[in-house]
């Protein structure tokens, strides 16, 4: 069985505004796909009805067989613990007034009955588990008493990936992680987050405009047009003739060639 599946799933935000159209696809776990678009192509929308943000009429969206509706708060709050998702801006999703080694902690503070593998080391203290997760993420343990406006765009956005990770989830979703830092420090998010996903066997589902960030990291690419799923291949078949016109224009775009 699939981790996740997404079958016919649209989504409308107004009459005029078709935001998805009809949207099908798999997630095996351990596998990392990219979807890829323009703006405004439907992304984010995507990214917020997978992590039980965003509502949706029209479709199914089934996690480990289990729907994800967002009015049913016990089940969303059972699909959490197994969810967790990265976000463009770093720095408005951690909370400006609490120490790094806090804001990581918050997940395991909110699902007490989760016990991640690593937390099997007797001993620690709630402090030492947030240090042991920065060096997980690259980030030295001694940032930990920092606050988030002390912090480099790359380093709060590590904080954002061990705070992710700290649960142990099964899904990533990660929207556009790497679209407001600089191209060397996205290079270093992207080589953490491939570290991570063979280390830990974490499924990921990546988001962004960028086909070349998509291509590096991702075996599997869903190319999204106007809300509709318009490719959707291996990344070894990437340069097949048989593109989409729209995903070859993205990959010239993009000097891929
Ligand atoms: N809350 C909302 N209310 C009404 N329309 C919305 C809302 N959020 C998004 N939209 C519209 O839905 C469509 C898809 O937007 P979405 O943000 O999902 O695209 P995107 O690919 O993530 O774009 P970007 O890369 O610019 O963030 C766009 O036409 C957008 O204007």
């Amino acid at each position: 069985m699939s981790l996740l599946m997404v079958e016919s799933l649209s989504k409308k935000y107004t009459k005029n505004v078709q935001a998805l159209n009809d949207v099908s696809f798999s997630v095996n776990e351990g596998e990392c796909i990219g979807i890829v678009g323009e703006s405004g192509s439907g992304k984010s929308t995507l990214a917020k009805v997978l992590v039980g943000l965003e509502s949706y009429r029209d479709g199914t969206v089934l996690f480990n067989g289990i729907p994800i509706v967002p009015k049913k708060r016990a089940l969303l709050r059972q699909y959490r613990k197994n969810v967790q998702m990265i976000f463009q801006d770093s720095t408005s999703s951690l909370n400006p007034k609490l120490p790094v080694w806090k804001s990581i902690l918050e997940p395991l503070d909110n699902f007490k009955e989760v016990s991640p593998s690593f937390l099997n080391v007797e001993g620690l203290s709630r402090k030492e588990i947030a240090e042991e997760l920065m060096e997980t993420v690259g980030l030295d343990r001694r940032l930990s008493e920092r606050y988030p406006e002390e912090l480099s765009g790359g380093q709060k956005q590590r904080v954002g990936i061990a705070r992710a990770i700290s649960i142990e989830p099964s899904l990533l979703v990660c929207d556009e992680p790497t679209a407001s830092l600089d191209v060397t420090v996205q290079v270093q998010i992207l080589g953490l987050l491939k570290e991570l996903q063979k280390t830990k066997n974490l499924t990921i589902l990546f988001i962004s405009h960028d086909i070349r960030a998509v291509s590096y990291l991702c075996e599997k690419v869903i190319v999204l047009k106007n809300g509709s799923m318009v490719d959707f291949f291996d990344l070894a078949d990437l340069y097949r003739e048989e593109r989409h016109e729209y995903t070859k224009a993205l990959i010239k775009a993009a000097s891929l060639e």
